[in-house]
């Protein structure tokens, strides 16, 4: 162990890295040796975001096409160039006026089923990625497109477990085993994962193509490409199969992130009303209480910015501070740690947006860039990630009061946060109330769509 990293060399060469300045140095400085993803069972973490990636497990699931679990080969290199243009921030900036819309109807969503809060994050996180990705413009409730995505991401997640994982890579021949014996159950999934992976790439994909076949098309990441794969007289099947992979890879890594952060804020405001009412004061000083926040009022809003804010496997040797790391070590960054560093944080465990301010009340430059990783494995979608939380958040915040719930004897029902293992963690189940904070709110957000 070497002051923020720890290095075990067990069966499996393992680094943690728990520090900022180390996590920069090698994983966006030395970027082109740690951009490998593993090339065995494996488990990547990161605070909120904890992805399971296995060369193992995931084909087998039918999910080895996803560009996170890409070695650095040149089909990755593809897929990031699709990525990249699609996620970038001049193409991102036309989604506003969707994204804006999308959370219009989440307020609505809302005001008609605040105890199905989850539900509706889901569907506007995820309606606001289809829409990027395909053209598709969602239904607000049990839409037949994302349902197909949904299930694909939830027996993935099921079956992929931590610790489903964990039991194949310690113990490989139970692939030989029959599936029906007693615990293996999950093991099962693998078709049914297989069969709804291969409808999650395919689906939404013929939609786009035959919009575009009738005319019908809205812009979208696979309608740009389509087209000019077609411009360019591109050859046909593998052009198509790599679009579908890098669409399909942008759902299935934002839906859940997005929506977890989403869920976490939710959390937040029913545990610490005083932030609330500041960032609504602010709101209601800069927007007033005529109209809701556009993305316009932003740069206006540092407050409810500061809301906002709360493995790389090497394929090199590498030296680092008079350490050898050796190629083929998988390489961890510990984000959790990093966000709770008591020397960039004083108190780091209480949600304290303040601290991402200047004592001007202006934003300081701490943005959290790390919690979307490093280097040339950086998160392509965090662009319109950040864009869909802004705009979701500060429009709730503008309508609605979240408090903790109240028990029978009117009393507040306690919350204990905390948090789902697995690929992607989000807040375990809570209780708390969302309710308009006033009538002319509520009849401002109904007469948004
Ligand atoms: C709050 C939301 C999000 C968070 C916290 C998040 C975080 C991350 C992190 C930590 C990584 C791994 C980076 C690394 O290996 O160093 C990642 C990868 C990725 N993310 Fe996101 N992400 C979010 C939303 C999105 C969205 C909305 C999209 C697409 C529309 C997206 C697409 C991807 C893809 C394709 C990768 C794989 C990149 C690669 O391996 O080259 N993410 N994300």
């Amino acid at each position: 162990m070497a002051g923020h990293f720890i290095y075990f060399n067990t069966r499996r060469r393992i680094l943690i890295i728990s520090s900022l300045s180390v996590a920069t140095e090698l994983l966006e400085k030395r970027s082109s040796k740690y951009s490998g993803r593993p090339d065995a069972p494996s488990m990547s973490l990161y605070a909120g975001y904890i992805m399971c990636c296995s060369m193992l497990t995931c084909p087998r699931y039918g999910w080895g096409f996803t560009t996170g679990l890409l070695d650095y080969t040149d089909r990755w290199k593809q897929h990031r160039r699709f990525h990249q243009q699609g996620f970038r921030p001049e193409a991102v900036f036309n989604w506003r006026p969707f994204q804006l819309q999308k959370a219009h109807t989440l307020l609505v969503n809302l005001l008609a089923s605040p105890g199905h809060m989850v539900d509706h994050v889901t569907t506007f996180t995820a309606s606001t990625i289809m829409a990027a990705t395909y053209g598709y413009d969602t239904l607000p409730h049990k839409d037949p497109m994302l349902d197909i995505v949904n299930r694909a991401i939830a027996i993935f997640i099921e079956s992929t477990s931590i610790a489903n994982v964990a039991c194949f890579t310690i113990f490989p021949f139970l692939k030989y085993l029959p599936t029906w014996l007693p615990g293996l159950s999950f093991y099962r999934n693998a078709p049914v994962s297989r069969d709804l992976a291969r409808k999650m790439l395919d689906t939404p994909f013929e939609f786009t193509k035959k919009s575009m076949a009738d005319g019908s098309a809205e812009p979208s990441l696979v309608y740009e490409f389509l087209s000019r794969s077609r411009e360019a007289g591109g050859n046909g099947l593998l052009d198509e199969e790599i679009v579908k992979e890098v669409a399909a890879s942008g759902l299935t890594a934002g839906i859940e992130t997005t929506s977890s952060v989403l869920m976490a804020f939710f959390l937040a405001m029913a545990m610490y009303p005083k932030v609330q009412e500041r960032a609504q004061a602010e709101i209601d000083e800069v927007v007033g209480r005529r109209r809701l926040p556009n993305f316009d009022d932003r740069a206006s809003l540092p407050y409810v910015e500061a809301v906002l804010r709360a493995p790389h496997a090497t394929t090199e040797d590498d030296m680092y501070d008079g350490w050898f790391i050796p190629d083929q070590t998988l390489v961890i960054v510990n984000v959790w740690a990093i966000g709770h560093d008591e020397s960039r944080y004083e108190d780091p465990n209480t949600f304290n947006p303040s601290r991402f301010l200047t004592p001007e009340g202006e934003l300081n430059d701490d943005d959290l860039h790390y919690i979307y990783g490093f280097g040339r494995r950086i998160c392509p979608g965090r662009y319109l990630a950040e864009a869909s939380l802004w705009i979701a958040i500060a429009s709730v915040l503008a309508v609605f009061q979240i408090r903790k719930a109240k028990n029978e004897h009117g009393e507040d029902i306690e919350i204990v946060p905390q948090f789902t293992r697995g690929q992607v963690t989000h807040p375990a189940p809570f209780k708390c109330a969302i309710v308009p904070r006033s009538v002319e709110a509520e009849q401002l957000a109904r007469t948004q769509i």
